[in-house]
């Protein structure tokens, strides 16, 4: 196998890393690194192509984001998407302007030059569009190789360089021949071998594991979850005994989570595993706290407290295993991109925290970590279970935590779960659950009027989490589970359904 690589410099937008899996999904091995990463580290990966990514900036700001023009002497064939597409054609002698309108959603493309990128792509087709800005000149050797009725330079090229550009986005979805064009890049303009595959993804984690952790003691932050699933088995499988597993029960787990996880952990892994119970640290910690980043954060924080209480007594722990993938990191802020909320294991981590953090799916989706997980051989339990966030219901009762509402919301969430299992629909469904608002409303049942809480009935599809949409699920399930919430969770006298999509909503409430 050879060990090639495709770079994508990310200049910011939130769906950045779509473009590294899409050209994951094409079998050639792809990171996301920033576009400050200087050219000696660059160089050092030997990459055989390097993707710009859109970013929000403007070119012609005075701080837009730029990488070292030497980039473009490497001899390495470079495309630029949006943003990365205006930043290569300012970089080269092109100009770039901001006409009256711009340009959002859908447009027909009108391919000119029907070759390398786009061979066998002549003529019309949909792209998804999302600039203010647009090429005004060309630089010079480049010429044009696609337009829209509103961008007269939708797409560029410099055959003799190897250098493209397309104003559209290739990576999503609404660009039905995004992922052709993309492979045509990756073959025929970079003549990538496409021999990556996940087989490959895990003997290279598993040499860079060792090597990272040598023959050091680590602890890997045990959820029962997905991802901390995988990634427990991905550095067992690289250093053994060196790993103890931590499973933290913070008090905001399902109903009988903590049971389930203890059986299935210990039934089906010979793992060394410690369960803590931490129930009354969590609680006291969230005393009259009810601002969604300060809960965030305290979890997080005191997540890490357990841990270091735990290492403590195994002797010199240096290294933490966390399930943290790419959604969490992008969702909780980067250096280009804004933080939409602290996810506890990212964002949410304390600053004097001692150890090194190890998180070999940091650069994966849920999608691929499933895939990655069943190559492992773990179980369709494990792989396919609906993803549960770290702060738990914690993060599901809107305000402040009380043992009141969390047992409330533990028995509601426990009813859809078990309708929407009976129901089939579990493994279609991204996640499915239940919210508790800190208000209530008035209701009249057996004649007698009532005041409590409504729940909020949560149900989602997705393909990663970085969007979402309402699950258009039966009126009959809905039925089910609104009287039978109403009818056995006593302080319940209303259900509610979410149909709001991510954007504009999230998935959590918190
Ligand atoms: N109760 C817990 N005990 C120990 N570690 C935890 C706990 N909850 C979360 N973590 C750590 O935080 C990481 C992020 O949590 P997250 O919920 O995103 O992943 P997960 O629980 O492993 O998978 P899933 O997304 O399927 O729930 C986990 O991978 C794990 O390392
Ligand atoms: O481990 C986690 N720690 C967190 O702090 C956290 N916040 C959200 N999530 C999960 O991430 C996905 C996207 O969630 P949102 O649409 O609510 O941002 C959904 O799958 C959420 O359940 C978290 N997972
Ligand atoms: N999506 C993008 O990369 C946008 C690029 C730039 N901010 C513009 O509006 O033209
Ligand atoms: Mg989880």
């Amino acid at each position: 196998m050879t060990k090639e690589v495709v770079l994508v410099l990310d200049f910011g937008g939130q769906y950045n890393q779509l473009i590294a899996r899409r050209v994951r999904e094409a079998h050639v091995y792809s990171e996301m690194i920033s576009y400050k990463t200087s050219i000696e580290d660059i160089k050092a990966r030997q990459p055989k192509g390097i993707i710009f990514s859109g970013g929000p900036a403007s070119v012609n700001q005075p701080n837009a984001p730029k990488v070292n023009p030497e980039i473009y002497n490497l001899g390495i064939p470079i495309l630029g998407i949006c943003y990365g597409m205006q930043l290569m054609a300012l970089q080269l002698g092109g100009t770039v302007e901001r006409p009256v309108a711009s340009e959002y959603g859908k447009a027909m493309l009108t391919v000119d030059k029907a070759n390398e990128l786009w061979a066998g792509l002549g003529g019309e087709r949909p792209c998804w569009m999302s600039h203010g800005d647009s090429i005004k000149s060309l630089p010079e050797g480049f010429e044009i190789a696609a337009h829209t009725g509103h961008t007269p330079i939708a797409a560029m090229m410099d055959s003799a360089r190897h250098f493209y550009g397309v104003q559209f986005h290739p990576e999503v979805k609404h660009t039905p021949d995004g992922q052709k064009m993309l492979e045509q890049f990756l073959f025929d303009v970079c003549h990538c071998a496409g021999d990556w595959t996940m087989e490959s993804f895990i003997e290279l984690q598993v040499a860079e594991i060792r090597a990272k952790v040598g023959k050091g003691r680590v602890l890997c932050a045990l959820s029962g979850g997905v991802d901390s699933s995988v990634a427990a088995a991905l550095v067992h499988k690289a250093v053994g005994d060196q790993l103890t597993c931590v499973f933290v029960d913070h008090g905001f787990m399902r109903k009988n989570e903590a049971e389930q996880v203890r059986k299935v952990f210990t039934e089906q892994f010979q793992l060394n595993l410690v369960f803590v119970d931490a129930r009354e640290r969590f609680m006291a910690k969230l005393e009259g706290v009810s601002e969604p980043e300060v809960k965030r954060k305290t979890i997080g924080n005191e997540f890490i407290r357990v841990f270091e209480v735990e290492a403590a007594k195994l002797g010199q722990v240096d290294f933490l295993v966390q399930g943290t993938l790419y959604p969490d990191i992008v969702e909780s802020g980067t250096e280009t991109a804004e933080t939409i909320k602290s996810h506890h294991n990212v964002g949410g981590l304390p600053e004097d925290m001692q150890f090194k953090l190890v998180e070999p799916l940091r650069m994966l989706f849920k999608d691929e970590v499933r895939e990655l997980g069943t190559e492992l051989g773990m179980s369709e339990e494990i792989v396919w279970r609906q993803p549960f966030p770290g702060p738990g219901l914690a993060i599901r009762i809107l305000g402040e935590v009380t043992r009141e509402k969390l047992d409330i919301l533990r028995e509601a969430d426990a009813i859809i779960i078990e309708e929407i299992r009976r129901s089939g629909l579990y493994r279609d469904l991204w996640q499915s659950f239940a919210v508790l608002p800190s208000i209530k409303s008035v209701g009249v049942m057996g004649d007698g009027r009532t005041y409590e809480y409504p729940i909020i009935l949560r149900a989602v599809t997705s393909e990663d989490a970085m969007t979402a949409d309402w699950a258009r699920l039966p009126y009959d399930l809905l039925h089910n589970i609104s009287s039978r919430v109403v009818n056995e969770v006593r302080g319940v006298n209303r259900v509610v359904y979410d149909i709001t999509s991510k954007p504009p909503g999230t998935i959590e409430w918190e």
